[in-house]
């Protein structure tokens, strides 16, 4: 009989900075890694029996670990029954009947043959699963990798009711080409529906000629420019031009991580000059006036040539207020704020109980970019979704386990930036947004999946509940609970950034492409099987675009009494 060897522990990678309390870490690492070890466990007898073929993994299987009932995985009929279906503009009770991953038909008293799952779904809501507009899987960054790849992270998600996710493919040496073979060889281990968007990180003819191909060949229809990560992503005010330029020709939409790079690096120097080399330097290193000037910029930039915007991980009341003023004198630029930006603030690290051990380690998993911010900034973000200024929320997913955290232990400009979120977004957002009475249910489906469906032009594909739809479909129980903890999430990540949370609502079933994947807290999830799902360019937001442009130029060939042009 075969065994599947258990995940070694690393040592625990928080040496004693300020040490009182460490057995904590070990205590607590013990237990996260016996724990994800079942998880791993039961993925891996999952991806054996699909691919057992190609990984010669057959002997894993017979071990019989775990759990698999084919049967339900194969399941390509299905009937939700007696549910109230949600969508973003309309709910109802009503009865949903999938076949073949598709949605064939939504209405009260469906009746079915023999043959077909009934998943009674009295008393709960029948919503899109969930699509994430910003993660990194897989993602080389800061000399490591995230810890989660297409298959861990999209098993995350689906865990927690997210049916799709797009991801940012990086060039490989500002090839986007080979960027984009890169990211379809490591998207093969899918287990659900994903998309891509570009990153461009440098400008040339080829560059140029290649996001035409992305756009037109490749289903990609959005591309993102890093104002911030100087020496490696970042890209110039030149650039970003170029960049805004193309996107409008290609109908394709411009995003950007909205923060003066050349100004954090300045403040990370002078962070180390006055000795402070622990994480709470990359709070005081990158402050919110820094997110705000970058995110005015790029709304500016983006005026100047009449291209819309769409701002990534807009996490301070200084880069929201930007957004809000564009919008007003009706600019075009959409506001996406991020999980981690709602909820968390930075209170940790000024706690002066910060340092046991166990607090040391929630400080470096809180470092991403733009830093979580103090507590008004995360309350004024929700306070805009819920008016609408902000407009969808993404996660950010960029996991790193406390051993690469630790890469940054005597300087926080090596802590690799990111934390999770694929697997808690959902429940968050409905905990945060609509136990507060801060959004409605049909926003929450907004807001969490129509919205981005919409904007990257996949809608009514994805983001609905009605006939035609892929079947990508949750049920949520809102007189459950969550609970969020390293000890039973689906991450490859030894922490979490959300560690004890625990709320009203739960994810009790998710459906992708007609398939039941999740199920009495159990993952049924076959790598392969998800889809790369092509976004054609031209969304709703290009809507009078053209006009635009055109009285712009009339107006300055006028030739007698030139009217003084506007944009
Ligand atoms: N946000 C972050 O800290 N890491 C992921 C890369 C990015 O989106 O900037
Ligand atoms: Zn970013
Ligand atoms: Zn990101």
């Amino acid at each position: 009989m075969v065994t599947v060897p258990p995940r070694r522990r690393a040592p625990s990678p928080f040496p004693p900075l300020r040490r009182r309390d460490q057995s904590c870490i070990i205590q607590n690492t013990d237990s996260i890694s016996s724990s994800n070890m079942m998880h791993m466990r039961s993925l891996i007898l999952l991806l054996s029996i699909s691919l057992s073929p190609l990984f010669g993994l057959s002997q894993i299987c017979e071990s019989g670990i775990g759990y698999c009932d084919s049967e339900s995985v194969l399941s390509s009929k299905v009937l939700i029954a007696g549910g109230t279906v949600v969508n973003a503009d309309h709910q109802e009770v009503a009865d949903v009947y999938v076949e073949d991953g598709v949605i064939v038909d939504v209405r009260p008293n469906i009746k079915v043959s023999d043959g077909v799952r009934i998943i009674d779904a009295t008393g709960k809501f029948v919503m899109p699963g969930g699509i994430d507009p910003h993660t990194h899987l897989a993602m080389e960054f800061m000399g490591t990798e995230t810890i989660d790849n297409f298959f861990s992270g999209q098993a995350a998600a689906l865990a927690g009711g997210t049916t799709m996710h797009i991801d940012f493919v990086i060039p490989v040496h500002g090839s986007l080409s080979k960027g984009y073979e890169a990211y379809v060889e490591k998207a093969k281990l899918s287990c659900m529906d994903y998309g891509f968007h570009m990153a461009i990180t440098k400008w040339d003819d080829t560059v140029s000629k290649e996001m035409e191909i992305m756009v037109k060949e490749n289903g990609i229809n959005s591309f993102k420019f890093f104002m911030a990560y100087k020496g490696s992503l970042m890209i110039s005010d030149e650039l970003l031009l170029e960049g805004l330029k193309q996107c409008k020709s290609l109908g394709a939409l411009a995003m950007v991580h909205a923060e003066n790079g050349d100004a954090v690096f300045e403040g990370q120097k002078r962070m180390i000059e006055l000795g402070i080399t622990g994480p709470e330097g990359h709070a005081l290193s990158r402050p919110p006036v820094l997110e705000g000037e970058a995110t005015a910029r790029a709304i500016r930039l983006a005026a100047f040539v009449n291209a819309p915007l769409y701002v990534v991980h807009v996490m301070s009341i200084d880069a929201m207020e930007e957004i809000a003023r564009a919008q007003k004198s009706g600019q075009k630029v959409i506001g996406e704020p991020v999980v981690s930006g709602l909820v968390l603030d930075d209170s940790v690290l000024w706690d002066p109980d910060f340092i046991t051990a166990a607090k040391q380690v929630t400080i470096f998993l809180f470092v991403m970019s733009p830093p979580i911010r103090a507590p008004g900034h995360g309350k004024a973000l929700q306070a805009a979704l819920s008016t609408g200024i902000l407009k969808l929320v993404g996660t950010d997913h960029c996991t790193f386990n406390s051993t690469q955290k630790s890469f940054g232990i005597d300087d926080f400009r090596k802590i690799p930036n990111g934390v999770n979120g694929l697997e808690e977004r959902m429940h968050l957002v409905w905990d945060t947004m609509v136990e507060s009475g801060q959004l409605s249910v049909t926003d929450f489906v907004r807001v969490t999946s129509t919205e981005c469906a919409k904007l990257f032009n996949i809608y009514p594909r994805k983001g609905a509940i009605r006939a035609g739809s892929d079947a990508d479909i949750i049920i949520f129980n809102p007189n459950s609970t969550f609970h969020i903890s390293a000890s039973s999430h689906h991450s490859r990540s030894d922490t979490n950034v959300y560690e004890g949370r625990h709320g009203k609502g739960k994810v009790e079933v998710t459906i992708a492409g007609g398939k039941i994947v999740w199920e009495n807290d159990e993952l049924k999830v076959v790598p392969g099987s998800g889809k790369y799902v092509s976004m054609p360019p031209f969304n709703y937001l290009y809507n009078g675009i053209d006009k635009a442009d055109e009285n712009y130029l009339t107006s300055l060939k006028a030739p007698v009494n030139r009217i003084k042009p506007s944009l």
